[in-house]
């Protein structure tokens, strides 16, 4: 049952104290060269990092840092030079429905509806047809479209779009969602209401999520830790904690606490 596989925000606080065991997804001393101009360019060296279950991780990072060839090697969809990637303790070897993907380009199928698109993962795909569309139900809910159920792509402004594509990643219930500057396309208050309406969606499902932005203040409201990574080559330089209360609101961006680790993220990003 749906409902089960989620958990309430107490249960979910709860594990998420004494989350610190098994990694969720690993990523171990992984380095990606690429071919350019007859030259072996050094994009990624060196990564390593744990993500444990429930926690919420941004990456932070200059253009051409490398953020979305590591986002593609976890999603399996480029080999590493060297170096693993591992969910739950396997080794990933290429794209599987244990990672969710969510892009900045809407990558909604124009030709389903919404609730088609919302049940097109594998997983849910193979539950029967009851189940599929109690689930599709559910996620509908979640995220506020009931009413869009019917409705076509075409039809859905670019938030209630983004929208769609979080609930299709999250109905097929992988083990860790990754997120491509997800909300990098909107306007500037779709983009506020998306980042609530996604802390709000974590904290009621507590589902993993490693998200790259380049939007600073957005990675300090919805995360516990934040890489940053640096340029030729993309290493990780630093990791910092967010140190803030789990329940955030986006009155919590303007007050000083908020602003000092923002202040921290933004001179560590400078000196690399
Ligand atoms: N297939 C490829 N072949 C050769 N070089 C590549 C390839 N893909 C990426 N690169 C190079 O790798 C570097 C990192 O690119 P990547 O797209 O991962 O950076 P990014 O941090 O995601 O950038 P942005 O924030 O602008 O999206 C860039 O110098 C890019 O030119």
């Amino acid at each position: 049952m749906v409902q089960s596989s989620l958990k309430t925000p107490t249960q979910a606080s709860s594990q998420f104290h004494h989350q610190k065991k098994k990694p969720k997804l690993e990523v171990c001393n992984l380095n990606k060269n690429f071919n350019q101009q007859h030259k072996q360019l050094a994009v990624l060296k060196n990564i390593n990092f744990q993500l444990y279950e429930s926690e919420f991780v941004c990456v932070v990072g200059a253009s051409g840092c490398g953020k979305s060839t590591l986002i593609n090697i976890i999603a399996g969809l480029i080999q590493p030079t060297s170096g693993e990637v591992k969910v739950d303790g396997g080794i990933v070897l290429g794209p599987g429905s244990d990672r969710g993907m969510v892009f900045q380009n809407y990558t909604l199928y124009p030709w389903l509806t919404v609730a088609g698109n919302i049940g097109f993962g594998s997983r849910l795909r193979s539950l029967c047809a009851k189940q599929r569309k109690e689930r599709i139900a559910y996620f509908l809910e979640v995220v506020g479209l009931t009413r869009f159920a019917k409705a076509y792509p075409q039809q859905l402004s670019g938030g209630m779009k983004q929208r769609v594509a979080i609930a299709r990643a999250l109905a097929n219930e992988p083990d860790v969602l990754l997120m491509d500057e997800p909300f990098g396309a909107l306007d500037a208050q779709t983009k506020e209401q998306m980042q609530q309406f996604l802390l709000n969606l974590w904290q009621q499902t507590h589902t993993t999520i490693w998200m790259i932005t380049h939007d600073v203040e957005e990675a300090v409201f919805l995360s516990q830790r934040v890489f940053v990574m640096s340029s030729n080559p993309g290493e990780i330089k630093q990791e910092i904690a967010i140190d803030l209360p789990q329940d955030r609101d986006v009155e919590m961006k303007l007050t000083p606490e908020f602003t000092a680790i923002k202040r921290k993220v933004m001179h560590c990003l400078r000196d690399c």
